[in-house]
């Protein structure tokens, strides 16, 4: 099928270097969550599947022209990788906004963020050659040692739908650059990207089996990879309660994990800042950018009382004025959240902030001038306290609920009053402030005078309920290393523990 000229392409699983049929041979729809419409269908790969992609990733690492690379040439492939992406940039991004419902603008930005990240990770391998063999002294005659860096092995790499193929990206490119090989499983709801990314590793010639990626369903695709015995680690991102079905499995084998899960982020604002509009715009993007699907969203805004008035009549004026369309509609800031599942999901918030003695101080309707599509104006909710679920709950869309207070330690309590740890923000000149914000927040990611800029060369990710572990820069890919330690008796001495009988 072709949409704005971009036809959607049919694909199989990629295992070994080759589009293969699922054993099963089932298919998923693909839903444009814009127009409803059924535009293509994605294979759902089932245990056999992950048996068999398993097996080629284990294949892959025990061959030469994969196993036996530096990281000089590895980089290769990634830039190689890097340079395919840009030349697609265009449909690629349309391809994602079809897909995902976000709008052009930002699936675009996106295409940029990962042809970018996989730069950054060539870099990253090829500094990895010098590092690979560290010798440690231990200032003694009898010992040689030294540490080596190795690839973990095959790594089981889960994603989720909210940037489909920057979050793969996420963790593609560092496990390649550590020389790991890889099972990729996408979201069943928006994969079209990710399986392009194995045509782009096709033709680059990536050897068969380095990066495998199976679409399909979570209980179906993904639960299998995460218990497999011959998975070494697997890196997920995703919402809390598959978190914890993925650790539980993995569990059972002593896997390693790492989770980036959800978050219920909060943004502080002080009344010392000098340009309430600059603040009104952060406040505004911090939970309103991809239709308010971000694991970081500053979803609690935190006000200070004495600006609360203003600061609302501003953040509504701003808000109306966003443009919801089509996300390939030129200047369109909103589009569709991703499904109709997630859709239902954000309306039940809604309401049930409602029942809860919430007030809906804007939006949360479909917007008039949209028929069709998983349509919701953003919703600014106030009259919250601490014990609603609008409060406490990650609702992943847009939604932004606003609390106020008087002095900074009512601040600081309200920011952490959450289950969650994944980002803070704090809107305040006052330099020494900031600083016992940054101290107190209790998350893993702060932002000072903005909200969600992400650089892949700083860590992403959380504390408490968001997760453990870290993606992008040097800790994103540490953690597809195996660190060994090589200890070296060198003397010619006897060790003399025991007696020797011969004496
Ligand atoms: N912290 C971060 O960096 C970050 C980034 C993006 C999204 N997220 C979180 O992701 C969530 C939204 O994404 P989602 O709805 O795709 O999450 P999800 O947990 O429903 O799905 C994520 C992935 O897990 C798979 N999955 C589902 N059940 C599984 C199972 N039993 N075993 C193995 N895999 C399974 C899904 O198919 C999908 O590929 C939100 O909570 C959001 O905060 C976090
Ligand atoms: N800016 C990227 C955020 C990724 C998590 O949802
Ligand atoms: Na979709």
């Amino acid at each position: 099928m072709a949409i704005r000229n971009v036809r959607i392409p049919s694909r199989q699983l990629y295992i070994n270097g080759e589009w293969r049929e699922p054993v099963k041979k089932n298919r998923i729809p693909i839903i444009n969550p814009a127009t409803e419409e059924i535009i293509g269908d994605i294979p759902a790969a089932t245990a056999e599947d992950v048996d068999v992609a398993v097996e080629a990733a284990r294949r892959a690492l025990a061959r030469d022209d994969w196993g036996s690379t530096t990281g000089a040439q590895r980089a290769k492939y990634l830039r190689a990788i890097a340079a395919k992406l840009l030349e697609r940039k265009s449909e690629l991004a349309t391809l994602e906004s079809l897909d995902s419902g976000k709008t052009l603008f930002e699936s675009a930005a996106d295409m940029d963020d990962v042809a970018a990240c996989f730069e950054y990770y060539a870099d990253l391998a090829e500094a990895l050659d010098s590092k690979r063999k560290t010798p440690v002294n231990l200032h003694l005659d009898s010992f040689k040692t030294y540490v080596l860096r190795e690839p973990l092995g095959v790594v089981g790499l889960i994603t989720p739908w909210n940037y489909p193929l920057l979050m793969a990206t996420w963790k593609v490119a560092p496990a390649l650059a550590a020389g790991c090989a890889a099972i990729l499983k996408p979201s069943e709801l928006a994969s079209i990207t990710c399986l392009e990314l194995g045509e782009i590793c096709r033709e680059v010639g990536l050897p068969p089996g380095a990066l495998n990626i199976l679409t399909g369903l979570g209980p179906e695709a993904g639960a299998p990879l995460s218990s497999h015995p011959h998975v070494d680690k697997i890196a997920f991102t995703g919402s809390g309660p598959t978190g914890v079905k993925i650790m539980t499995a993995a569990a059972q084998l002593v896997k390693p994990v790492s989770l980036e899960l959800g978050g219920k982020s909060p943004i502080v604002v002080f009344d010392d800042i000098d340009n309430l509009d600059i603040a009104v715009e952060w406040a505004l993007f911090g939970c309103f950018a991809n239709t308010g699907q971000v694991c970081s969203a500053t979803s609690r805004l935190i006000i200070q009382e004495s600006i609360a008035s203003e600061f609302l009549d501003r953040l509504l004026l701003w808000t109306k004025n966003i443009k919801i369309s089509d996300p390939l509609e030129e200047d369109c800031k909103l589009g569709p959240v991703v499904s109709s599942g997630q859709y239902e999901k954000v309306l039940k918030f809604i309401s049930n902030a409602k029942n809860e003695g919430a007030t809906i101080l804007y939006g949360g309707k479909r917007p008039e001038h949209l028929k069709k599509g998983y349509y919701v104006q953003p919703i600014i909710i106030t009259d919250v306290n601490t014990s609603m679920e609008i409060w406490k709950e990650e609702v992943f869309g847009p939604v932004l609920c606003v609390k106020t207070f008087k002095t900074e330690e009512e601040a600081i309590e309200l920011a952490n009053d959450t289950k969650y740890g994944l980002a803070s923000a704090i809107m305040s000149k006052d330099v020494e402030r900031c600083e016992r914000f940054t101290k107190a927040f209790q998350t893993g990611i702060i932002w000072i005078n903005c909200s969600q800029p992400t650089f892949h060369q700083l860590p992403w990710g959380g504390k408490k309920r968001s997760g453990f572990g870290r993606d992008l820069g040097e800790w994103g890919l540490e953690k597809y290393l195996n660190i060994k330690q090589v200890t070296e008796y060198t003397s010619d001495d006897a060790w003399d523990f025991y007696k020797s009988p011969s004496n």
